[in-house]
């Protein structure tokens, strides 16, 4: 089995907690509270500006060219996505800055700095993973039952599930597969590892959103 069918599986609790969270349920309704969703854009908006450097520097280290190349356009797509969050849905949204990066925000961020300063680079792609794949069929499954016709997310919806992100979707699992077909035992165990982290780190940033956590005051 490959590696990605086999981490997959492991992750299905997590994607499961995922989808059942009531910010998926309630953006899926359309009946999701607009304080939820701006919260939601603000520090995905700090999240796209970090995760974009993060690209960049597995694209740096990456030996095969294709495999750079590849990161370097994801890196390219998440400062376009935070550019096009920052033109049409901060003001759609009366966003008017984006705010202090809130603690689960921060986390995942950070996270993913650390693992790409200090991991193998195999581990620091698999840890980047689940923000494609789990993206994608989060957007699929809201896309596949959105049922009122003019749902005030469905802008957000078709961005996740057009036919071009799946590509990518597709591609970044094919790299994670060669590096962990050339790598060891040790560390296909840690870009498993990775991987579910970086999933949980996925439910935790929708759940932040549905529950507002911010820093605790002093
Ligand atoms: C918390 C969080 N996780 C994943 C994504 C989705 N996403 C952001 S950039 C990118 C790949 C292209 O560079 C993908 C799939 C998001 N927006 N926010």
């Amino acid at each position: 089995m490959k590696w990605s069918e086999a981490t997959w599986q492991e992750s299905q609790a997590i994607y499961s907690a995922i989808i059942n969270l009531p910010f998926i349920q309630e953006m899926t309704a359309g009946t999701l509270e607009v304080t939820k969703f701006q919260f939601y854009l603000k520090q995905d908006a700090l999240y796209l500006t970090y995760f974009g450097s993060v690209l960049a520097a597995i694209a740096a280290k990456l030996a095969d060219p294709k495999h750079a190349l590849a990161y370097l356009g994801y890196a390219e797509q998440a400062i376009v996505v935070e550019r096009v969050l920052h033109e049409s849905f901060f003001k759609q949204y009366a966003i008017a800055d984006y705010g202090e990066m809130q603690p689960s925000c921060h986390h995942y961020c950070h996270y993913l700095r650390a693992v790409v300063g200090f991991e193998s680079v195999e581990v620091a792609a698999a840890a980047t993973l689940p923000c494609f794949w789990i993206y994608g069929e989060v957007g699929r499954y809201i896309k596949d039952r959105v049922q009122q016709p003019n749902n005030p997310y469905q802008a957000w919806v078709d961005t996740y599930a057009a036919a071009d992100f799946n590509t990518s979707v597709t591609e970044a699992i094919a790299i994670c597969d060669a590096l962990a077909e050339n790598a060891s035992e040790a560390t296909r165990e840690q870009m498993t590892k990775a991987f579910l982290r970086a999933a949980y780190f996925e439910y935790d940033f929708w759940l932040a959103a549905q529950t507002q956590v911010s820093w605790t005051p002093l």
